[in-house]
């Protein structure tokens, strides 16, 4: 009987992580909690029968904390007998080897997403009376470590720890060794290991887990690695078991990744790609790899771009006679472990390198075309296929983008659309490329972002030191550039100084500011010239992005290099999101005034929500409706800049009216399709509330739409003042009546008086995000914060927070009773699909949760 799994974790992050990576691999009842009193609460009523099958805790203290929440944990209904995994936080002071008895398994939070699940399954099997953890602790049953000899790529052997010699071995050192298991059973353990000046007895007294160099015997005489000790019981008697790793990347896949970084380091030129290949034939033991270019200029012939051979030189047969190169090049990938030799009568190559393992792999360009051939072969066969198979692909696909990259930048410079200085494409192919891009990205539904940096005061460099000093600086920039972006991403030298970047494949905004930074501080670091003149280079740069700011690359562009402008504006040495500003908003007055007059007509305006949430659940009770204006020509526009515009002209009661009445229908259609009674905000403008009908127009979309007025919530800013809008007080007790509630928002930034806020008929107050923001760096407003939520409470009115951005304002706000909190932490403001997916996953979550015994 599934009976669920608890997650207890005080950061959100963190607990988001856990319960993903269970979700993820088909758990269906998780119980996700801050603390311990929390999911007391989630569990309570909850018999101790069936127990939970797995509780996860994040560990941040010390041991003594540690085995408090443990003994509270063990308390929880169900939690008795429940395996336990602890989740070591970053800076915790627990030291893993004194964790407290109970715990089953511990990880750190870096491996949360790779090694959680099999650390579940492992405590499963285990806690069902099989093989429990094994050699890494001491005092198990005999057998207890067999689990560890099927797993991973780790290397075990155990000993006698009185005689020294071996008992057992696991299947791993058998096949990375091609010796049989007889082979090792019974041999003293000096004949199968050897150490590096230490010896074997030093070794095995060691009981801080050490790794010492060391090789291990093999048919081919012997494996380079390290091996460790760990004291075990074996039998029932005591035993010692050594984990041996090999530093064969081929037999390791954390050597092997190391070996693909360096491979990928590599820049592209083609001496360093024969350095790539080197390092892979020598890391890999290959004997034999070949890197082919298929001819693009109609040539039948492939063009050989590297060979590495371990013997004497054969008589290489020719391209054309070499079969299985003819079959990579069609498009086969071939691969033999080690049964290579059966292509030898088909294959000179292959007869005349007598090859055991052989892999041919194609290689393609982006648009999936074969470009290229790469061969590898061993002599002796290929070691672990799980990790030479990907090792050769991934290589396979660094040598195909060097091989595209290569042809390009020659196509590029004959045609003239490459930058001779640094290799760059230039304005052309840029302008060329971004019209590629957004095709596609229209087709694919795809968002990206193009950036245009320009080096701050790059003139004076090139007129103090010289153009070839300015030249000097270009390249380096140029290489900074390509480092800080992705293979899939375009850095173009657009002029003079000024170079482009399209970033691709975006999730959120978030990811480009990273990138953004990222260029902002490797811009920074000091540059040297080959004289050993010193220089610091900056740069200043904008963003715009695509679909959201512009449809067309001449708008793109154009957004970014205003953007860019505003960063030299900002101090330079920064980067800024394109955005119509305000200022642009005073500038151009007239003309957005009269487009936007059209903007309603012309289905220019969308509404997106917010959720607002419990603070103590968690929970979402609420949303606020916030009105976005899809300009065609510049984007979306915050509604802190048209709104101001449409008070102006009075276009904000249309406008406030089309907002609600949409609000209030999509309101009325997520309440019917998931029963889910969520209050709904709308803001409502000075120029609104001062509108004599405004109260028919409230009751006739309340009536149109059917939505309970008691759901409806109208917020009006604190700074509308009493007496500019003579009727407030009227029309507020007036929706009152009619159930609506009222919110009032921006609390703090006007100058309301108590006696203001009880002669308003609120039912909340929002608490202004300039406040919430300075949370935990101004005391000041963290003092106004809490004197506002026990005034509030006094009148006994609720409060929200708005713009809860972080973990911190989150505990201060709840350490202080806040109501509800809205903001970042929890949600954007969400386009109608998206928030209706977050509604769907909602439900099914609370199905889910239903559906779990009582
Ligand atoms: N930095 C930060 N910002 C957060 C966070 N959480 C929410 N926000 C933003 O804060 C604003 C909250 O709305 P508001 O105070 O009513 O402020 C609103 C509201 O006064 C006005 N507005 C929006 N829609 C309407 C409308 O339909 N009618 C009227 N009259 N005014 C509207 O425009 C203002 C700005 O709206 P938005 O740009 O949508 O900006 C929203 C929202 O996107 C956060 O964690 N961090």
């Amino acid at each position: 009987m599934n009976s669920g799994i608890l997650v207890v974790a005080a950061e959100r992050e963190l607990r988001r992580r856990l319960f993903d990576a269970l979700d993820q691999a088909g758990y269906p009842q998780i119980h996700s909690a801050r603390d311990v009193a929390h999911a007391a609460i989630l569990l309570e009523g909850r018999p101790p029968h069936p127990p939970l099958q797995l509780m996860v805790m994040v560990l941040s203290g010390d041991e003594r904390q540690a085995q408090s929440c443990l003994e509270q944990l063990r308390r929880l209904p169900g939690g008795a007998d429940t395996p336990l995994i602890a989740v070591l936080a970053e800076g915790a002071t627990l030291n893993p080897a004194e964790l407290p008895s109970g715990i089953a398994d511990w990880l750190s939070t870096a491996q949360i997403d790779t090694e959680l699940v099999a650390r579940w399954r492992r405590a499963q099997r285990s806690h069902a009376g099989q093989p429990k953890p094994g050699p890494a602790e001491a005092g198990h049953e005999p057998g207890d470590y067999h689990y560890v000899f099927e797993e991973a790529d780790s290397e075990w052997l155990i000993v006698d720890a009185q005689t020294n010699r071996l008992l057992e071995v696991s299947p791993t050192v058998v096949r990375h060794s091609r010796l049989h298991a007889s082979q090792w059973e019974g041999q003293p353990l000096a004949q199968v290991l050897r150490f590096e000046g230490i010896s074997i007895t030093q070794v095995l007294a060691d009981a801080n887990r050490s790794w010492y160099p060391c090789q291990r015997k093999s048919a081919q005489g012997a494996d380079v690695g390290q091996a460790s000790v760990r004291r075990i019981r074996h039998a029932g008697n005591d035993a010692l078991a050594l984990m041996f790793r090999s530093d064969r990347a081929d037999l390791r896949a954390e050597a092997a990744l190391t070996l693909l970084s360096r491979i990928f380091a590599s820049t592209s030129g083609v001496d360093a790609q024969i350095a790539a290949g080197r390092l892979l034939f020598d890391e890999l033991g290959l004997d034999y790899l070949a890197v082919w270019s298929a001819r693009h200029d109609g040539a039948d012939a492939p063009l050989q771009m590297l060979q590495l051979w371990s013997g004497d030189d054969p008589a290489w047969p020719p391209a054309q006679l070499q079969s299985s190169l003819q079959l990579v090049l069609g498009g086969k990938k071939l691969f033999y472990r080690t049964d290579a030799k059966r292509l030898a009568a088909v294959d000179p190559l292959l007869q005349q390198l007598e090859l055991a393992g052989f892999a041919g792999l194609p290689l393609y360009d982006e648009r999936h075309t074969i470009i290229g051939a790469m061969l590898a072969g061993t002599r002796k066969g290929f070691g672990e296929v799980g990790i030479i198979e990907p090792v050769l692909r991934c290589a396979a696909a660094r040598f195909a983008q060097v091989l595209e990259l290569g042809r390009t930048r020659e196509q590029g410079r004959a045609e003239g659309l490459v930058d001779a200085l640094t290799g760059l494409p230039n304005r052309l192919l840029f302008n060329d490329r971004l019209d590629t891009i957004i095709r596609e990205a229209t087709r694919n539904g795809e968002c990206f972002a193009v950036l245009f940096v320009d080096l701050d005061r790059f003139k004076a460099i090139n007129d103090t030191y010289g153009h070839d000093a300015g030249d000097q600086v270009l390249r380096v920039v140029t290489q900074r550039l390509c480092s800080s972006i992705r293979a899939s991403d375009t850095v173009a030298r657009y002029a003079g100084d000024e170079f482009t970047i399209v970033l691709r494949h975006i999730v959120k905004n978030d990811d480009v500011l990273r990138v953004a930074e990222k260029i902002v501080q490797v811009m920074e670091t000091p540059l040297c010239l080959d004289d050993g003149t010193e220089l610091q280079v900056t740069a200043s740069m904008g963003l715009s992005f695509f679909p959201d700011d512009a449809g067309d690359a001449q708008t793109l562009l154009k957004h970014a290099d205003e953007a860019m402008y505003s960063a030299k504006h900002h101090g330079r040495n920064n980067f800024q999101m394109y955005e119509v500003s305000p200022e642009y908003a005073k500038e151009h007055g007239m003309a957005l005034k009269s487009r936007l007059r059209h903007a309603e007509g012309n289905g220019e305006l969308r509404v997106v929500y917010q959720p607002q949430v419990n603070t103590e659940t968690e929970d979402i009770v609420g949303m606020e409706a916030l009105v976005r204006w899809e300009h065609p020509e510049l984007g979306l526009i915050s509604p802190a800049v048209f709104i101001p515009l449409a008070e102006e002209t009075g276009l904000i009661v249309s406008i406030g009216e089309w907002v609600m009445r949409t609000a209030c229908r999509q309101a009325k259609e997520w309440e019917q399709r998931y029963g889910l009674r969520l209050r709904l905000g709308v803001n409502l403008s000075a120029v609104q509330l001062m509108e004599p009908n405004l109260l028919e127009t409230v009751a006739s979309v309340l009536r149109d739409t059917g939505l309970d007025p008691t759901l409806l919530e109208m917020e009006i800013t604190e700074s509308i003042s009493i007496k500019a809008a003579p009727n407030l007080v009227e029309n507020l007790n007036a929706m009152h009546r009619l159930g609506c509630h009222i919110a009032i928002d921006d609390f703090g930034t006007g100058a309301a008086s108590l006696d203001y806020l009880r002669r308003l008929p609120a039912d909340r107050i929002k608490i202004d995000q300039s406040f919430v923001r300075n949370i935990g760096v101004d005391p000041d407003d963290e003092a106004i914060v809490r004197a506002t939520i026990e005034m509030a409470h006094r009148l006994k009115r609720a409060v929200v927070a708005e713009g809860v951005e972080i973990e911190q304002h989150m505990q201060f706000l709840r350490t202080h009773h806040c109501d509800e909190l809205q903001g970042y932490l929890f949600c954007r403001p969400l386009q109608p699909v998206s928030f209706d997916k977050l509604l769907a996953e909602r439900q099914r979550l609370l199905d889910v949760r239903e559906t779990m015994p009582a």
